[in-house]
């Protein structure tokens, strides 16, 4: 796959999900939440829609769509939750559906996640779930979820077992991506989103990674244009691997690429701000190529390559400490054996033999396993 050329002035691009008759179009341009209401209208079985979004983005956004629907003539009621990972839980979608039911949402009722990837797993699995499935639609204001979570249908929240083990496949009927939301996201959520973006280049897009290398920071210090170019890249990569793959039967697993390593970290930090998913998946993608390249998979200049360049950017590589205490090797490799690609008790790993060549495989001998993430640990 070759990268979405760079055209800043470009009206809004129309991406497609191919899936049967559950396709849908992914829309990319700047200001599309202004006209949010006109947009979505194709797609709403009634002339209702019930928001989810959290604090902050109720703070930013939520006037802005709620006048577009008003403009469309759409009536909506909102639900907000608290921003951060912890609302990606049991009882914030038990309050979450009971709010839906209260309001007397009907089966043609549409939801809208108007946020990031929280908001959009969380109302995504209560969409799925209420009165056995209503439609909904994605208004992703995070890179990460612009260029991940908003698109390929998984939704979720965590358990104390670990990540995103309960919840469903559920694809929204569209998905609307506002670029200039990303004008009033923190350079810390930007940077976690940023490492979705590498992990397209690093499993199948080489000419993608080599690009970021080189238009990385432009990216991330606000460059429109870069932003553009590698939102539609993600998303066309995305919908290319959901539409042959949409319930992880096999290659989707690739974009899993970092995640084994880092849902375990992320499990072990607690899911209270300590460290980000994308953060969590920067890590996990050093670990996992530095296990490729211990097993002698994978060119050590390429592990090295993508450690270089997270750094560059600012994302974190190794991880983080706890109260000052190293993590614990054991617990993270414990953590593992609870990922949803364990099969007969086996872990299927995402690993890699250079950048742009990831490939899963549950054939990885546990001492070299137990080194890297010793390694990754005695680094923090
Ligand atoms: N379903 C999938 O395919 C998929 C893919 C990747 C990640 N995820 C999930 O996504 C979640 C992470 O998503 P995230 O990184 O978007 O985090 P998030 O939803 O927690 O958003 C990050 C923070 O940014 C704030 N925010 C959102 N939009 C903003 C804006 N425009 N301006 C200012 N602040 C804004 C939020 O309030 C929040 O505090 C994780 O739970 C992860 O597991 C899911
Ligand atoms: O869409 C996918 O498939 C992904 O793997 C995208 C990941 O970035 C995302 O974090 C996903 O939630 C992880 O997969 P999971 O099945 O372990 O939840
Ligand atoms: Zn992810």
């Amino acid at each position: 796959m070759t990268a979405v050329s760079a055209d800043p002035s470009a009206a809004p691009e129309t991406l497609r999900v191919d899936l049967g008759d559950r396709s849908y179009d992914i829309l990319v341009g700047a200001g599309l939440l202004g006209g949010a209401g006109r947009l979505m209208a194709p797609v709403l079985r009634q002339k209702r829609v019930f928001i989810v979004t959290d604090e902050t983005v109720a703070g930013l956004h939520l006037g802005t769509l709620t006048a577009a629907l008003d403009a469309a003539g759409i009536r909506h009621d909102a639900y907000i939750i608290a921003p951060g990972e912890a609302s990606k839980s049991y009882a914030t979608f038990e309050r979450l559906l009971n709010a839906m039911l209260e309001a007397r949402c009907e089966r043609a009722t549409t939801v809208v996640a108007l946020g990031g990837g929280v908001v959009g797993d969380l109302a995504g699995f209560a969409a799925a779930a209420l009165l056995r499935g209503v439609d909904f639609v994605q208004v992703p204001t995070t890179l990460l979820s612009q260029v991940d979570s908003s698109v390929g249908g998984k939704t979720g929240i965590n358990t104390p077992f670990g990540k995103n083990l309960v919840g469903a496949f559920h694809q929204p009927r569209l998905v609307l991506i506002d670029t200039d939301t990303l004008g009033t996201l923190d350079r810390r959520e930007l940077l976690a989103g940023y490492a979705e973006v590498v992990k397209y280049g690093l499993i199948d897009d080489p000419a993608f990674f080599e690009r970021l290398e080189r238009d990385g920071t432009a990216l991330i210090a606000g460059d429109e244009a870069q932003r553009r170019a590698a939102i539609l890249t993600s998303c066309a990569a995305k919908a290319r691997v959901v539409a042959e793959d949409e319930r992880e039967g096999g290659r989707r697993a690739l974009l899993n690429l970092g995640h084994t390593f880092g849902h375990a970290l992320e499990a072990e930090c607690g899911y209270g701000g300590t460290l980000l998913h994308g953060e969590a998946v920067a890590i996990g993608m050093v670990m996992a190529f530095d296990l490729s390249a211990r097993l002698d998979l994978c060119p050590a200049e390429d592990a090295a390559r993508v450690r270089a360049h997270l750094a560059a950017v600012g994302l974190p590589v190794t991880p983080p400490r706890l109260e000052g205490a190293r993590l614990d090797t054991d617990r993270l490799i414990a953590h593992m054996a609870s990922d949803k690609k364990v099969a007969e008790g086996k872990v299927t790993f995402v690993l890699a033999r250079g950048i742009g060549q990831a490939f899963l495989t549950r054939d990885v001998a546990p001492e070299a396993l137990r080194a890297t993430v010793a390694e990754a640990v005695a680094a923090s």
